[in-house]
């Protein structure tokens, strides 16, 4: 299933147009989605001046040619209408069908002609409304919003629900089902969306699939992340798992160090060493005797990290001048798949030029705070886009933490749908850069690395969370091992 914000959608209708489809094709197709899951004899239109509004006036031509009793009920018939929109209501007034102008003196006689129709059509806005519905078009939605024998369909989106977020506006439609377009709209991942859309339908439209071309996202699941996952092999050792270091911890973070470490250990990892400061090191034999360590030197030479396969900078390196050093240190001088996480992402935010030049696998995995120093955003700001922008400009892959976190190369993006908010305490993040960490040097490619991290991260909390309130870190990593397991045996590729 892929995922669009309101900018992606955009441009997957740019792509459209370019692959030769004029938009009132579009519309038609568009149309024909919404015709499939319409039912009932009697309905009431309404349509904004855009092309949500070409949506609904193109199916009440259809409705009303399959003798449907249809009214269609618009807001203006002026020049503000969108080219397709004109389209289509040329065609509604060539055929007689009955269209009515809201104005302000008519607007409740008008909302009074839809009580005698069983359903009604909301194509006053998609994703092409870019603040509270104004005017009219409000006092429209709250009147709709008063009758309560119709049933209420929305196009695409409900009017007044903001396509990114998942939030009201203002004023928005109350939909008992919404029938949207080419792609799940990122908002209707947020959980309280569904009070206004009702049931989500996703209708692909008869055309090329531009969806990656587009840039949209793809929702990674069970299914596609399970056969991701590789079974160990009959003849393996420590050695076929890869050699990971992790520069992690310091006097006043130990636990973080720790945590990552475990992680790491516990998803497979042939060898992990930990370089550390010596409080770490000595608190590590406790917590995870499996991991070795090394003591970390002053300034880091390139000869220390040979024989490692990844290495993992931050969880609890601290903001002191030798974590400064070394998270530069670690950029000039080592030439590894590299996973840069907590401390030192807030340290690379002053110093992102040292991506350039690269010519590595660089996981970045920041929460939204972290991420917002490495790449000042407006709240406005289409983090979908911005994210995978940022993933584009710095050739990395990044893993914006969150609900469905984001994985993103900028070619290819994912939300990963796993895990919970009862994972939502400290330390998480450390394991979840352990568990990448591990898959990288295990020698998965880095996009898969991150995705699979972050599924078996949130898959582990989500076996958790169905009977427990909180999901702790140190619970979680014992899971680990677990859940990939069942991860490998539901996977009907290894078990048939
Ligand atoms: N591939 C597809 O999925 C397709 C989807 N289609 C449908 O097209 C809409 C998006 O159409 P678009 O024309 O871009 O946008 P809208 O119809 O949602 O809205 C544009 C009009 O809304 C006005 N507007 C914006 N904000 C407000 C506001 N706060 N109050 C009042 N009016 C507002 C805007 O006016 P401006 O002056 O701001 O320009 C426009 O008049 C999508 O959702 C699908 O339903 C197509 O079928 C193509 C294929
Ligand atoms: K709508």
């Amino acid at each position: 299933m892929y995922i669009g914000s309101h900018t992606l959608m955009k441009r997957y209708d740019e792509c459209l147009l370019k692959h030769g489809y004029t938009i009132e094709q579009l519309v038609d197709k568009a149309s024909d989605c919404l015709l499939k899951h319409i039912h009932g004899e009697s309905f009431s239109i309404v349509c904004g001046p855009g092309n949500n509004g070409a949506d609904g006036l193109s199916l009440a031509i259809k409705l009303y040619q399959q003798k449907k009793n249809v009214q269609v009920f618009i807001f203006e018939n002026t020049n503000h209408l969108s080219k397709a929109n004109a389209y289509y209501l040329q065609k509604c007034y060539d055929l007689s069908l009955s269209v009515y102008l809201f104005q302000q003196d008519n607007l409740e006689e008008l909302v009074g002609y839809m009580t005698a129709c069983d359903t009604i059509v909301d194509a006053i806005f998609g994703f092409g409304l870019n603040s509270s519905p104004r005017g009219i078009y409000q006092s429209v939605i709250e009147s709709i919003n008063q009758l309560y024998d119709q049933e209420v369909i929305a196009v695409d989106i409900p009017t007044g629900l903001q396509c990114d977020s998942g939030k009201p506006y203002q004023s928005v439609i109350y939909a008992t089902s919404t029938i949207t377009l080419s792609a799940m709209k990122n908002g209707f991942l947020n959980p309280d969306s569904y009070f206004f859309t009702g049931k989500v339908i996703v209708e692909k439209l008869d055309v090329d699939d531009v969806s990656e071309e587009a840039g949209l996202y793809q929702m990674a699941d069970d299914k596609m992340m399970f056969p991701l996952l590789k079974e160990r092999i009959f003849d393996g050792y420590k050695g076929t798992y890869g050699h990971t270091c992790l520069i992690t911890g310091c006097i006043e973070y130990k636990g973080a160090a720790l945590l990552s470490a475990k992680g790491c250990v516990y998803s497979g990892s042939g060898i992990t060493t930990v370089m550390s400061d010596q409080e770490v090191i000595h608190a590590l034999t406790q917590f995870c005797p499996e991991a070795t360590a090394v003591l970390r030197p002053p300034i880091l030479q390139k000869e220390d990290f040979l024989r490692y396969d990844a290495i993992l900078i931050g969880c609890g390196l601290g903001q002191s001048l030798d974590s400064y050093r070394y998270v530069i240190d670690v950029l000039e001088k080592t030439k590894q798949p590299l996973v840069i996480d907590g401390d030192a992402l807030t340290i690379l935010s002053a110093h992102t030029d040292l991506l350039k030049h690269q010519n590595r696998d660089i996981i970045l995995t920041p929460h939204l705070g972290e991420f917002q120093r490495l790449c000042p955003f407006d709240s406005q700001d289409d983090m979908l886009l911005v994210a995978q922008d940022f993933a584009k400009e710095h050739h990395v892959v990044l893993v914006l933490k969150g609900p469905y976190t984001i994985v993103t190369n900028g070619q290819e993006s994912y939300r990963i749908r796993a895990g919970n908010k009862a994972m939502a305490t400290g330390g998480m993040g450390d394991v979840l850069a352990g568990i990448i960490t591990s898959l990288v040097g295990q020698g998965y490619p880095a996009l898969q690395a991150a995705m699979l991290g972050v599924f078996i991260h949130g898959y582990t909390g989500d076996l958790l969370a169905k009977e427990d309130y909180t999901v702790i870190p140190s619970k979680l990593i014992e899971f680990i091992p677990k859940a990939m397991n069942n991860m490998i045996k539901s996977n009907p590729e290894v078990t048939s």
